[in-house]
């Protein structure tokens, strides 16, 4: 365990290249990038973008890898209300929401940390609400080879409420199921739970 490497740094030829891109942009939308407040926003922005895609280059499976244990737990596990912050690919634009996760292990358990660990690294790249679901749930899925494993996400999404159609209030939930979790009771018991105040 901690071996795996986090986002730790800015690549500076990445932020060089982002800066000047950001600077255009800037000029482009008609702002004096001269002016005190708008300085230093291009290597903002350019660590912002990077810090906000560093999923690109993180090994998910590898977060997991690193912190399982055998165990002799056969029942459901839920860690329910994970925060999620990503980015539209349509729009680059951020999603937020909730990720509530559940697996039954299968001779292994994973350190709790690592689930919401792996959230992050789906949602810090340019994502569709769907892939981000699947993506997570295959990831757990092929990598502890658990019984069974569930996610729900509940999400806002900044394009449907800043611009375009401008929409306030709509969540959208998308869910995936593999394994005990096709069997309506067991996905109906994980429903129940996450949406109670128990789990
Ligand atoms: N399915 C899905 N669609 C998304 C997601 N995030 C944004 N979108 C949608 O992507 C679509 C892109 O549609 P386009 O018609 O090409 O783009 P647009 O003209 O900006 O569309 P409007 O947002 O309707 O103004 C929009 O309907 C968005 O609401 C997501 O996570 N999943
Ligand atoms: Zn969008």
């Amino acid at each position: 365990m901690g071996s795996y490497k986090y986002f730790e740094e800015y690549n500076e030829e990445v932020t060089d290249n982002l800066k000047s891109n950001f600077s255009e942009i800037l000029k482009e939308v008609g702002e004096d990038i001269s002016r005190e407040g708008i300085l230093k926003t291009p290597e903002r922005a350019a660590k912002a973008m990077q810090f906000l895609t560093s999923g690109n280059c993180q090994d998910p499976a590898a977060i997991l890898k690193g912190a399982m244990f055998a165990e002799d737990y056969n029942d459901m596990v839920i860690i329910k209300d994970i925060e999620l912050y990503s980015l539209c690919e349509h729009h680059i634009l951020p999603f937020f929401g909730k990720a509530h996760i559940a697996y039954i292990p299968n001779g292994h358990i994973v350190g709790l940390s690592k689930i919401p660990r792996v959230v992050d690294v789906f949602a810090r790249r340019l994502q569709v609400q769907e892939r981000l679901t699947h993506d997570i749930l295959e990831c757990i899925n092929t990598t502890l080879k658990p019984k069974g494993v569930a996610v729900v996400i509940e999400a806002s999404h900044m394009c449907m409420m800043m611009r375009g159609v401008q929409k306030q209030n709509s969540v959208t939930t998308t869910s995936g199921f593999r394994g005990q979790f096709e069997k309506i009771e067991t996905r109906n018991e994980f429903l129940k739970l996450i949406s109670s105040d128990l789990a």
